[in-house]
């Protein structure tokens, strides 16, 4: 890995034209780097929030860039539609929803602001696999991911709490549908704008690194979200909790090897010395409540199928033992029911996940 903002930058060049779909806390610190950056116009496509941001802007606490009043991208919009402007395709698609495969198809979502052949796509999700459904369905562009280990959630109506520095790793899926040389620069000239926007004034802490292995960083990621955010929301504990209760030791240090596990039988194996980072790096007063355990909190569905469904789907064709992570994902997938049927929209059709 290196990182982008040594890499050479053409400041010259026009500004890219970056649509961001998903602007809550994790989009919305992207959108404001990638302005930042000097290099990029954002045009965001917000739902629900898009009449308060339009008339207010977002209100940022930022660990990263200090506090912003009323800050707006480029340009906001409240659909895909009418983000897009004829003649002026967009460089890159920034993609910052929750992967819920079982809700809503990522692909078809962006479809309308897809040119093919030109517009980059770059998945910054949790998960695993999320980039196959976009490779088939836009087989000549280039598909980006990033793994971002930040804490920033949205609070009230328009308000920013980023309180867990930008730390954003990018990479290529590499495909057969386009030139792997153009497949990598285009790739290299996200890293660079995004690094150039985490620099700027205020900007203290935030990094964007390239890395060449996208899939053993996804796979290391995993060791984060398959374990710390399974195990957090089935217990409804934050991470401190979780580490200082043992369950550290019993459960999540033991599920962590589990995941390592199926990574190394698929080829993409993290270093192992990882485990032991992500299991000791927070402190034991951490009041981190993981991103899942948001959800289910804020009754938003999970990504219980991204994070933990799909790395056991690889477990099982590959013969690797996972007592925890099953009976996790089991129990998970209970509460889920639980969950959509108090609600009466039962969404889990546990046919199709098994
Ligand atoms: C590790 C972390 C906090 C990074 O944003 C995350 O991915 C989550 O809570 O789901």
């Amino acid at each position: 890995m290196d990182h982008g903002n040594t890499l050479n930058s053409t400041p010259n060049q026009r500004k890219r034209n970056i649509c961001l779909i998903g602007s809550g806390g994790v989009g919305t610190i992207a959108s404001l780097v990638l302005e930042k950056s000097g290099r990029a116009e954002v045009t965001a496509v917000l739902r629900s929030k898009f009449a308060v941001i339009r008339e207010r802007g977002w209100d940022i606490e930022s660990v990263d860039h200090g506090c912003l009043k009323g800050w707006r991208p480029t340009r906001v919009v409240s659909n895909i539609v009418d983000a897009v402007v004829p003649n002026e395709p967009f460089d890159f698609i920034v993609i910052t929803t929750k992967q819920l495969p079982e809700a809503y198809s990522v692909a078809e979502l962006v479809k309308p602001a897809v040119s093919p052949g030109h517009t980059s796509i770059v998945l910054i999700q949790n998960g695993l696999d999320i980039e196959v459904p976009i490779i088939a369905a836009f087989p000549n562009n280039t598909v980006i991911s990033g793994i971002s280990m930040i804490g920033s959630r949205v609070n009230g109506e328009n308000c920013i709490i980023h309180d867990g520095p930008d730390d954003l790793v990018i990479g290529t899926h590499f495909h057969d549908g386009k030139d792997r040389t153009v497949q990598h620069q285009q790739t290299r000239e996200f890293v660079n704008i995004y690094a150039a926007g985490t620099v700027g004034p205020g900007a203290i802490s935030g990094k964007c690194t390239f890395t060449d292995n996208m899939l053993v960083a996804r796979w290391q990621k995993l060791l984060w979200n398959s374990t710390f955010n399974t195990l957090c929301t089935l217990l409804r504990m934050d991470v401190g909790e979780l580490q200082s209760s043992g369950g550290r030791e019993t459960l999540l240090i033991p599920a962590m090897w589990e995941v390592y596990a199926i990574a190394k039988a698929v080829g993409h194996a993290p270093a192992k010395e990882m485990i032991h980072h992500y299991a000791y790096r927070s402190s034991n007063d951490c009041r981190y409540r993981p991103s899942m355990l948001l959800d289910l909190e804020n009754n938003r569905p999970m990504e219980l199928e991204v994070l933990l469904g799909n790395p056991l789907r690889k477990a099982k064709q590959n013969g690797v033992s996972t007592p925890i992570l099953s009976t996790v994902y089991e129990l998970l997938k209970v509460e889920k029911w639980r969950i959509d049927h108090e609600k009466g929209t039962n969404i889990l059709d546990t046919q199709k996940f098994s």
